[in-house]
């Protein structure tokens, strides 16, 4: 493995290494074992989104009041935010059952109809990835969201025949990474939409107080604040964090994590003060020390630190770009001061060619 002066590897990253990141947002394997365990069971529980939170709080009480069942609701946000979570909270606090699936598993309009002519009165149904659902299934959706009731298509050609299907009331909850990609008329139907937001690392400090507690793990305010400041505003990322925070504290420190040992555990796994990984930290040195900060193309960047264009573009730039170390200008990538001082590099004296209109002279 080739390291640089400040600890940046500048070599390749296998596939698994990319599927394995410690950053990233979503799910993997491990985190779909323990994630039941660790998910908030009612509003009061789940931390943050105060607006989110207060609002449905209110359509939830509201229905309930009026015995009737809750209205369509859509969450949209980045993966690892709890929307997965606030549905089954929904069902929760609405005492109703609820039903999972998602737009990619609903191909044909006959698979959903299949499922929405068996849902129980007031059930939650909760379509994930509701932007992956196919374009004769979300046209079913739209009427079922709408009057409760589909028609289902029996035949083909001239001889097809249309016949309606009552459905008992529901309450769909859709989720979806991309709220931009749904159709308006599709978006309209929902009564409610909550859009999650990224935590505030004391928000992510709270998910983690409450998640050592139910691991039965030992951590105090100042190591829990540590994790949090690396957990990229997503939960799942703290959750994943402090699992490997204590596999390292119950190798090396009986168990108990405080700061120095959430920051050593972390230097171990190479995720940096800031949340950034192997990946995020080669890309940010190459453009800084190779191309004085930029700017540079997206696919000579890639060449520079062995990776795909698309792995540079998706996979590690999104973060860079939201925590201000790295802009996509027209003319190229550009590091921002942030970058040289996170990397604690001095940006060339004169300013480099082209960045003057970005960030002054
Ligand atoms: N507000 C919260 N409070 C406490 N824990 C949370 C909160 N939001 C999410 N989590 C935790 O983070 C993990 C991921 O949440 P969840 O599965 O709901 O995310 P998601 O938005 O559905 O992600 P994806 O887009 O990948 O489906 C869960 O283990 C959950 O316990
Ligand atoms: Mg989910």
């Amino acid at each position: 493995m080739n390291w640089d002066e400040t600890g940046t590897d500048t070599g390749d990253l296998t596939d698994e290494q990319l599927d394995d990141r410690l950053v990233d947002a979503g799910a993997d394997g491990e985190d779909t074992a323990v994630e039941a365990a660790l998910r908030p069971k009612d509003l009061h529980e789940f931390v943050g989104q105060e607006k989110v939170r207060e609002q449905l709080d209110l359509v939830l009480k509201a229905a309930r009041a009026r015995g009737a069942t809750a209205d369509h609701v859509l969450l949209s946000g980045a993966p690892g935010l709890g929307k997965t979570t606030l549905s089954m909270i929904i069902a929760a606090e609405m005492g109703a059952p609820i039903r999972i699936t998602s737009g990619p598993a609903i191909q044909h309009a006959g698979d959903l109809a299949a499922i929405l002519s068996s849902l129980q009165e007031g059930e939650v149904l909760f379509l994930d990835e509701i932007h992956r659902m196919s374009r004769p299934a979300e046209e079913m959706l739209y009427m079922a969201m709408e009057d409760f009731r589909v028609d289902v298509i029996v035949g083909k050609g001239p001889g097809a025949t249309a016949i309606p299907l009552e459905l008992p009331p529901f309450t769909l909850v859709g989720a979806t990474t991309r709220a931009g990609l749904l159709p308006p008329p599709l978006r309209d139907r929902f009564g409610f939409t909550g859009h999650m937001e990224f935590y505030a690392p004391t928000e992510l400090e709270r998910v983690i107080h409450r998640s050592a507690g139910l691991l039965d793990v030992a951590i105090d305010t100042a190591g829990a604040a540590e994790i949090a400041g690396r957990s990229r505003g997503t939960p799942r990322i703290a959750n994943r964090l402090l699992r490997r925070v204590r596999d390292y504290a119950q190798v090396k420190a009986e168990g108990r994590i405080d700061r120095d040992i959430a920051a050593a555990a972390l230097r171990v796994y190479e995720v940096d003060a800031r949340g950034l990984d192997r990946l995020d930290r080669a890309v940010l040195g190459a453009l800084l020390k190779l191309f004085g900060g930029g700017p540079v193309g997206i696919s000579t960047l890639a060449v520079a630190v062995g990776e795909e264009r698309e792995t540079v573009e998706e996979v590690a730039e999104p973060f860079l770009v939201r925590e201000g170390l790295l802009a996509r200008t027209p003319r190229g990538r550009v590091a921002t001061p942030a970058a040289w001082a996170h990397l604690g590099l001095v940006p060339p004296q004169h300013g480099v060619k082209g960045q003057q209109g970005l960030f002054g002279a």
